[in-house]
């Protein structure tokens, strides 16, 4: 049998990286950016208000309340500045730059409000809610570092310097292939021995929530010419093929005898669930096989598969966080395997319950779990109270 560490590292070293292509900053959230991103700007850009109020000398107003003229009205985004006067104020808004001779803002509230002349009732400290240039980012400074997941925040920093594209790789584009002569397409009645079909969508939808691309093929029986068909006019379109289902030990196993001989390796990796795998390529395409219990499928995925997309799109991390957690209940499990259970994690308590036992046919307890409980090879029994180590599915 394989490590799970081995059939990782043969499956990250299948799927290489996807060509760096630049597209708009919108269109890049969850993407990793390929390159460095200096800043062309400071930031703030200039010296600017924090707040509404009047642009001042703050020694003018040490003796406040003073009465002092407003000679210049200063709107946010104005571009022509007049010098402050000694004596004089200048009103100013949040995000407006400070005019020069001003060293200090003193907010409306502090004041009756005036437009031509203004009365204020307290002073400020010299530096008071200016915002200075540069204090942010100054220029030349790298804002992103090549690697870096394009969130929300990375996205409004790209944009707050300029950038109206980004640097990324292209999305892989991933065909995704179900077998099984025991599947049935929704809306379909389902005659006894069927089953619907499930892996397909799920794994599609693993797929796109890491940012590639995926195309469900239509699922094929346990046919290999069907098989071999439904791949045919696909392969030049596709970065990396999925399949599901079709490679433990039975006597109908279609993505093995389909795939034997042609490129891809099958081999039991030592991990509950999630034992037959395989991987190679076929006809120069990248190829993962998952086993098709859809906890399996989909376990095999996390463990597998995402890394390896993530890897291929240039993320500097491209595994979950892990954590450790108090376990509620005891556990078996197999001596020698990595097992993957299913589980709720309480962050804020830091203990996770087991939802639903090891058989990988338990679809409806995956749907409930926020984690995997990851058992190492080493650990048979685990009692209730024990630290276990989590991998948190919604992080
Ligand atoms: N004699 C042995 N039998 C089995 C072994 C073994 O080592 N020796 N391994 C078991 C393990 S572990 C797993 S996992 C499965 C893997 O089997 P396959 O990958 O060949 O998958 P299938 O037999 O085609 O299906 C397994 C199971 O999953 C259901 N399934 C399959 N595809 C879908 C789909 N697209 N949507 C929903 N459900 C699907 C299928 O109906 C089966 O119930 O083999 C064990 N057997
Ligand atoms: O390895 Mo299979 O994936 O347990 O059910």
């Amino acid at each position: 049998m394989a490590s799970v560490d081995e059939h990782l590292s043969t499956v990250l070293g299948l799927v290489g990286n996807t060509p760096v292509e630049r597209i708009p900053v919108a269109d890049c959230l969850g993407l990793a950016i390929a390159e460095d991103l200096r800043s062309p700007i400071a930031l703030p850009p200039f010296d600017n208000s924090a707040m509404d109020g009047y642009a001042v000398r703050a020694r003018d107003i040490r003796d406040a309340p003073v009465e002092l003229p407003v000679t210049d009205d200063i709107p946010a985004g104005k571009t022509e500045l007049s010098e402050l006067a000694p004596g004089t104020t200048q009103r100013i808004m949040t995000g407006a730059p400070v005019p020069p001779g001003a060293d200090a803002v003193v907010q409306v509230e502090l004041t009756d409000g005036g437009v031509d002349r203004v009365l204020i009732n307290g002073e400020v400290e010299p530096g008071m809610h200016i915002r200075r240039a540069g204090e942010d980012v100054q220029v030349g400074d790298i804002v992103l570092h090549a690697g870096a997941e394009l969130g929300p925040a990375q996205l409004g920093l790209a944009a707050a310097v300029g950038a109206g594209e980004l640097p990324v790789r292209r999305r892989p584009r991933v065909l995704v292939l179900s077998t099984g002569s025991e599947l049935v397409a929704a809306g379909n009645p389902l005659l006894p021995g069927q089953i619907y079909e499930s892996n397909g969508v799920m794994l599609a939808a693993a797929i796109r929530a890491t940012g590639a691309l995926a195309e469900v093929l239509s699922f094929v029986p346990d046919d290999v010419d069907a098989f071999h068909a439904a791949l045919a006019d696909r392969l030049d379109s596709a970065d990396l093929i999925v399949t599901s289902g079709g490679v433990s030990a039975g006597a109908y196993e279609v993505v093995k005898d389909a795939f034997t001989g042609n490129g891809v390796e099958f081999r039991k990796v030592a991990m509950q669930p999630g034992m037959p795998q395989g991987a190679g390529n076929y006809r120069g395409v990248p190829v993962v096989t998952l086993p098709g219990n859809p906890v399996s499928a989909q376990v095999s995925f996390e463990v597998f598969l995402r890394p390896a997309l993530r890897s291929a799109m240039g993320h500097a991390v491209i595994q979950r966080p892990t954590r450790s957690a108090v376990i509620t209940q005891a556990l078996h499990s197999p001596p020698g395997r990595r097992q993957f259970r299913r589980g709720r994690l309480d962050h804020a308590a830091g203990t996770v319950d087991l939802v639903g036992g090891p058989g990988s046919h338990l679809l409806s307890a995956l749907a409930v779990a926020n984690c995997l409980v990851v058992v190492p090879e080493g650990v048979g029994e685990v009692a209730a109270g024990d630290s276990v180590t989590v991998v948190g599915l919604d992080a």
